[in-house]
């Protein structure tokens, strides 16, 4: 039987779309919900089985991807967010109403400074940008899932076409290396 992995990738990824110019996130609240304006098209966007992303009821991986600090502003009702784990690389806003996470940027010393994680679900608006591969995949064992699932969540996992890794995909941990790399000196600034 089919595990049900998220809702937005169980049932054929969602369609980009070239005019797709950013658009608001609204969490689930039913009354007084936050709205999170986001300016331009995310990038990277993927699945992650790690612990710490939010994910919707029922879903084994989250659905991720970053934008620009800047281009990331909360209009309405953020004095209902609450950063999640303050010691966190990504500093998670998550809403007390509702559990959703709305935002989370990285503004420590580190190559995603600068970057803010979303969960492009929560747009009111379609053509986002699809996820292209699944991040941190064993994590979800951590969770709960038996390992003897494994061998079939990654098999679902690539007919989807979201090539799955237990961290992140090669391009972002060699952008990571890279800039650690460039901080040593063992690679030219
Ligand atoms: N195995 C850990 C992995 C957590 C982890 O490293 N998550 C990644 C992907 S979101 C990360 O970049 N975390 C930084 C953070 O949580 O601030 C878990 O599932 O809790
Ligand atoms: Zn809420
Ligand atoms: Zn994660």
């Amino acid at each position: 039987m089919a595990e049900k992995l998220h809702p937005r990738i169980d049932n054929g990824l969602p369609k980009e779309s070239a005019s797709f110019a950013g658009g608001t996130l609204v969490c689930a609240c039913t009354s007084k919900p936050v709205k999170v304006k986001v300016k331009g098209q995310i990038a990277h966007n993927h699945a992650c089985g790690c612990t710490k992303c939010w994910k919707p009821e029922g879903a084994i991986f989250s659905v991720v991807a970053v934008a620009g600090t800047g281009d990331v502003t909360v209009t309405e009702n953020g004095d209902k967010l609450k950063v999640v784990d303050a010691s966190a690389l990504i500093q998670r806003h998550a809403c007390t109403g509702c559990g959703v996470h709305m935002h989370g940027p990285v503004e420590r010393d580190h190559a995603f400074k600068g970057l803010t994680f979303i969960h492009p679900e929560r747009f009111v608006e379609d053509g986002w940008s699809p996820p292209g591969f699944t991040a941190f995949v064993s994590s979800i064992i951590e969770s709960g899932v038996d390992p003897k699932r494994m061998d079939g969540i990654r098999a679902q996992l690539r007919t989807i076409g979201l090539e799955p890794y237990d961290c992140l995909n090669p391009g972002l941990m060699d952008y990571i290396a890279t800039w650690t790399a460039k901080k040593s000196g063992a690679l030219p600034a």
